[in-house]
């Protein structure tokens, strides 16, 4: 059975005369954590733009189950079940804890609006499993106590875990997460190591992952993608990357 859920073939980005990402390809299966890593500004988060719909790739192809997402827009490639996080947490901080859960799943919602305003059986269904669903993430990120408290006023690791929460709300195969132990403590990004592991072998999602914290993306990945000034420098498993003289080179010998 062809269990590939993403393949990225030069994938390129222009920004005037600037070519932030240059001829990328990378490859995501079924169940499988792939990191991209690389330098600061090495065209990472762009990659991420580009597959999410956020820019419009200046070249290449993007095939998510089989099919060309890169001329679609982003919540149309979000509904097919991709989904991300950003470098700077984006919630509603005004909103509760659990209202963060429950509009992520509202927005997947596979009722009509008439269906929601005359309150249906399937919409009543799909709304009390909403729910169910939200109290069972919540238990599991360790924020049932505080599903009423404001989003923007939990410590900054439960609102990463939050945000991770909200995304597994509208239930995707693939989760693209950039830098999400970026401001954690070693604590907190060892509960995050956890969690990642924990929806790739439990929840049998994918995870896309950009991280400059190399304990974490060498103790968790199956596979990492290296790009530099743009370009793909090398893949392969953490070991091949950790011992690859062009890697080291890049990162100066940083692992
Ligand atoms: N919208 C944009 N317009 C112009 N240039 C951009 C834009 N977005 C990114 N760039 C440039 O593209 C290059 C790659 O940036 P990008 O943010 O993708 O790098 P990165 O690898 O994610 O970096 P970091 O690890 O620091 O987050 C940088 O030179 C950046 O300034």
């Amino acid at each position: 059975m062809d269990n590939k859920l993403l393949e990225v073939s030069g994938l390129t980005m222009r920004f005037g005369g600037l070519l932030a990402v240059n001829n990328v390809a990378l490859e995501v299966n079924d169940q499988e954590i792939i990191s991209v890593i690389g330098p600061n500004g090495a065209g990472k988060t762009t990659v991420f733009n580009c597959l999410t719909g956020f820019y419009q790739p200046t070249a290449g192809q993007v095939i998510y189950r089989g099919e060309p997402v890169q001329q679609l827009p982003g919540h149309v490639i979000s509904r097919k079940g991709m989904v991300r996080t950003f470098q700077h947490v984006r919630l509603f901080k005004e909103m509760t804890v659990v209202e963060n859960l429950l509009v992520a799943q509202h927005r997947h919602l596979n009722t009509s609006f008439l269906a929601g305003l005359f309150k249906t059986k399937s919409f009543k269904k799909a709304e009390a499993e909403g729910i169910e669903r939200a109290a069972n993430w919540l238990d599991r990120i360790g924020l049932a106590e505080f599903a009423n408290r404001q989003a923007g006023n939990l410590a900054y690791g439960q609102q990463r875990r939050l945000e991770i929460a909200r995304c597994m709300m509208t239930q995707p195969s693939l989760l693209m997460l950039d830098e999400p132990a970026a401001g954690l403590n070693p604590a907190e990004t060892d509960e995050l190591d956890e969690l990642i592991v924990e929806l790739r072998d439990q929840h049998k999602i994918s995870i896309l992952l950009i991280e400059h914290d190399m304990k974490l993306v060498m103790g968790i990945s199956d596979r990492i993608y290296v790009v530099n000034q743009g370009c793909p420098l090398a893949n392969g498993t953490p070991k091949e990357i950790q011992s690859n003289p062009d890697v080291i080179k890049a990162y100066l010998g940083e692992f």
